[in-house]
Order: C-alpha cells, then sequence, then structure tokens
C-alpha cells in the first residue's frame, strides 16, 4: 500500500523553562505527520524527538521526513531504524491511525508536573483545583539542603489525600539518593523517579532493596530495547514508558502485554496528535491503577486545537 506523505515541523514555547537535571528546556520542537491512503483517508502522528533521552535529534527526523518524499509505502514505514525511535512511533502510529481511528476520549487520571523549585508552592493550589490528585515535582536541580526545605514546605502545604512523586532525572549520587529516600519513606512518596544517571541500573537496582518508595525508572528505559534490558537486568519497579519516544507502538505494546509491568506512561510534551496515539496504547497496555504523567498542559499558554488548526492550514 502506498501512502501519501506530508509533514511539518513545529515549535512551541513553555510559559517557563522546565527545569531538569539535564538542564533547561524553553520550546518544544517537533513534527506533525500526515498520512494519506489511496481511497483518501488520513491518519495523523507526531513525531516529538527528547535527544537527551537517547532520541533522535529534531534534525536528524527532518532528514528522515525529507528524504521519504511525498509517497511511502508500509514496508518503508515498518523498517524505520532503532535509531528513529520517534520517527518510528510517528510514522506507525499515522499508519495504525488509518487502519484504526483513534479514540477522541479517555478517562485516565492524570499527574500534574509541578515547575522546579519554590514555584512549586505557588502552583499546586491551580492544579488541585483543576482535579489533580497526584502531582510530581522535579529534584536534583537546586542544592540539596534547598531543596529539601522547598519539600517540607511543599508536602506540609498540600492536601493529606494529595499523592507525590519525585524526579530526579539522574541527577542525584549514591548518598543523596539515600537522603531523598529516607525523606519519601517518611512521607510516603509514590516513587522516586530516576534518582542516578543512565547507566547506574545495577546500583539502581542495590537502592530498591534498602527502601520502602519504589524507584521509577525513565531515562533508563527511554527505548523499547533499554526497557527490555532493564527487565532482563531484574529490573521490577516502576517503568515510566514515553510511548512518543519508546519506538514502534507495536513492539512496545507486544512486549509490555507479555510481561506484566507497573508501568507509568508519561508524555514527551507532544501535542495532540502524539498524545492521542500515546493514550491509545496506555488503553491496550495493562498496568496498575496510577495516575499518567501527561498533566502538562499548563506548561504552554497558546490553545492547543487553535495552534493545531493554525499549523496545519499553512500546509
Ligand atoms: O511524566 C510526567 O509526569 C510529565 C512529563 C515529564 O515529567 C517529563 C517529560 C519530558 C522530559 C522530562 O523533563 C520529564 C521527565 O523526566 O519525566
Ligand atoms: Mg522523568
Amino acid at each position: 500500500m502506498v501512502y501519501q506523505l506530508q509533514f511539518r515541523p513545529y515549535q512551541r514555547s513553555f510559559v517557563r523553562s522546565l527545569s531538569t537535571s539535564h538542564g533547561n528546556w524553553e520550546t518544544r520542537e517537533g513534527i506533525i505527520i500526515k498520512l494519506i491512503d489511496e481511497t483518501g483517508v488520513i491518519g495523523w502522528g507526531e513525531i516529538a524527538p527528547l535527544p537527551w533521552f537517547g532520541s533522535e535529534s529534531l534534525a536528524e527526523a527532518l532528514d528522515f521526513c525529507s528524504q521519504l518524499g511525498k509517497e511511502i509505502t508500509t514496508e518503508t514505514i515498518f523498517s524505520i531504524p532503532d535509531e528513529l525511535p520517534a520517527c518510528q512511533f510517528g510514522l506507525q502510529s499515522a499508519w495504525e491511525a488509518i487502519k484504526q481511528p483513534q479514540k477522541a476520549t479517555f478517562n485516565f487520571k492524570f499527574s500534574g508536573l509541578l515547575p522546579t523549585g519554590e514555584a512549586a508552592l505557588h502552583t499546586w493550589q491551580k492544579l488541585w483545583q483543576e482535579g489533580y490528585r497526584t502531582f510530581k515535582w522535579k529534584i536534583g536541580v537546586l542544592p540539596i539542603t534547598a531543596e529539601i526545605d522547598l519539600f517540607n514546605k511543599l508536602i506540609q502545604a498540600l492536601p493529606n489525600e494529595a499523592k507525590v512523586r519525585l524526579d530526579a532525572n539522574g541527577g542525584l549520587n549514591w548518598e543523596k539518593a539515600i537522603e531523598w529516600l529516607e525523606i519519601c519513606d517518611r512521607w510516603q512518596i509514590e516513587f522516586l523517579e530516576q534518582p542516578l544517571a543512565l547507566g547506574k541500573e545495577k546500583a539502581m537496582l542495590e537502592l530498591s532493596k534498602k527502601y520502602s518508595t519504589p524507584l521509577a525508572l525513565d531515562e533508563s528505559v527511554a527505548t523499547i530495547a533499554q526497557l527490555k534490558a532493564c527487565y532482563q537486568l531484574g529490573l521490577r519497579g516502576i517503568f515510566v514508558i514515553k510511548p512518543c519516544i519508546a519506538g514502534s507502538p507495536f513492539h512496545l505494546r507486544e512486549f509490555c502485554q507479555q510481561n506484566n509491568l507497573d508501568i507509568v506512561f508519561s508524555s514527551v510534551f507532544e501535542t495532540t496528535i502524539g498524545r492521542q496515539a500515546a493514550l491509545k496504547l496506555a488503553t491496550e497496555i495493562p498496568s496498575k491503577n496510577r495516575a499518567l504523567g501527561f498533566g502538562i498542559n499548563h506548561w504552554f499558554k497558546e490553545d492547543e486545537e487553535t495552534w493545531l488548526a493554525s499549523l496545519w492550514n499553512h500546509l
């Protein structure tokens, strides 16, 4: 089957810089894909790279799309190299959208991503009013004493029924991870995400045996190959899966359906198009009743529907 291919790069500025131990992220850049089959049925997809998580860069994704030309076959869509996981996800989910029109609504609970540092103390209230009951806060950015001080203020300000997750983005060393895990156990934090850097999975396996707070791997399991490697290593905590950068949705669904993983699906700040494909995948993969890491809409200023429509009208 041959499909017409159109693609459009985009840029969206965050309302505030997203500070993590990887650095500051100001603008989300990606590519919207439009596939049209021989009968005129349209399938939308999104390529949302996250190179500091190990996916291809936007430039590499754009080079790949540019050399595809105006037509693409099913065979080409399913032979995209594993070095291009965001392209695999974008094009294969667009293909799947033609075959199985995506559900428009999902009834998941989402976790609200708080801004890093002190700003969290002034923003959780609005998210609480919007209905969020799970919040994620990034650590490993400020000096640990300052962050622990802010954490104590945040955790005592939040209602008791609130669930809190901490995400270090690999920014802690062993000693700081221990210091944070003692606090996590005391306050029954839902999980501590990627305390140690990519490559320290064995150390995290050791760490996971010492405290009751579960560890969640994120950067360590960014692609399907990494997810499989960590599973083989014996890691059985929580797996944060970012479908848009993991690779083929078909391979991801197959592996997760064969193995009973404790998964938290997570956004890469993609648009509605990538999010719909990611959430459709979440409905097809069994996981525990944890809030999904897609509570990120407040990180952008413009209304997404109008922005997306305006983007495509120029094509
Ligand atoms: O998972 C969530 O709750 C929201 C998404 C999120 O936290 C992230 C998305 C993309 C890059 C990272 O800065 C961050 C993460 O590390 O999980
Ligand atoms: Mg994370």
